[in-house]
């Protein structure tokens, strides 16, 4: 497997009221053909910067990425993107909006005919075929969710670029996304970058999980390689002591080495002895809270 998308010291600045504001500094990688690889850190980090970097709809201020050997410099078909919120057409049907994406990829190489049969197996593989002429308004979260990563299959792109993909479905929809995505992986092997905010979803589906500093200025602060054999079942590894390894190592990294020590506001008229308690008990929780995820 040759180096294939090419994240080469990447920094980048926001423009501010109080000056420039450097979110990203030097982050460098480089993602194989067909890896899956989860980004990780905590809120406000970049995770988001980084992804939409890769999907051209940001520039790097310095450094820049390089896809298949191509520079990127804005956006194209052959990164799509799959957001937390399904961003369907609501007044298209499910296979309307993946033939939205399809036209606009394969105007010129399909017939109507083969569009239409694209279409229809892409809708499939996500175990959407049955629902296919709905309206989002007529689908759950989940099954929108299907459509939606659907339609980025459907482009066939180089690298699908998720951004918590499953953030908004709840446990057990979640598991049955994962499950799908992991079935569609292994058959299309596909190169996927994906933003998690969870542990376990990113040991379960990663062959690398790529850890995050905090901001300002976040940077790569350890990369996981999760060498467990595929297909991987969530009901056997639980068992499995490398996976409770890895988890444990992401959890480490996350509430220890990167622990984050969330500020409460101060409120100006409030006298400092009455604030104090809760600013207490605030850490506390968000503590304890790290601590038995
Ligand atoms: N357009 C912008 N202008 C100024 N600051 C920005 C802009 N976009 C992002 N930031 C800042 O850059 C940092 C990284 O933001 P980003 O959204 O990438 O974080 P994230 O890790 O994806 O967060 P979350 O997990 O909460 O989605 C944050 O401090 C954010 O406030």
């Amino acid at each position: 497997m040759s180096n294939y998308l090419d994240i080469s010291k990447i920094s980048i600045d926001f423009p501010t009221p109080e000056g420039p504001f450097r979110a990203l500094d030097e982050l460098s990688l480089r993602i194989k053909k067909g890896e899956f690889v989860s980004l990780i850190g905590h809120s406000g980090c970049g995770k988001s910067t980084v992804l939409n970097i890769l999907a051209g709809l940001l520039q790097a201020t310095e450094g820049g990425v390089a896809l298949d050997g191509k520079e990127v410099n804005e956006p194209g078909p052959d990164r799509a993107v799959v957001f937390q919120n399904h961003s369907l057409l609501p007044w298209l049907t499910a296979f309307e909006n993946v033939q939205l994406a399809v036209r606009q990829v394969f105007r010129d190489s399909m017939s109507k005919a083969e569009m239409r049969d694209w279409i229809q197996q892409n809708l499939k593989l996500v175990h959407m075929e049955h629902a296919m002429h709905k309206r989002p308004d007529e689908l759950s979260g989940g099954m929108k969710q299907r459509v939606g990563i659907a339609r980025a299959l459907a482009m066939r792109p180089k690298v699908l670029l998720m951004d918590e993909p499953f953030g908004a479905l709840d446990a057990l929809t979640r598991a049955h996304m994962q499950d799908s995505l992991m079935e569609i992986q292994r058959d299309l092997n596909n190169t996927v970058v994906m933003i998690t905010h969870d542990v376990d979803e990113a040991v379960l589906l990663s062959d690398r999980i790529v850890m995050m500093t905090n901001g300002p200025a976040a940077t790569i602060g350890e990369v996981l390689n999760i060498d467990l054999p595929r297909p991987r079942n969530r009901v056997t590894l639980a068992e499995n002591s490398d996976y409770n390894h890895f988890r444990q190592q992401v959890l480490s990294f996350l509430y220890e080495k990167q622990r984050k020590v969330v500020e409460i506001p101060r409120e100006p008229a409030v006298d400092e002895d009455e604030a104090a308690p809760a600013r207490g008990k605030v850490a506390g929780l968000v503590d304890r809270l790290g601590r038995r995820a």
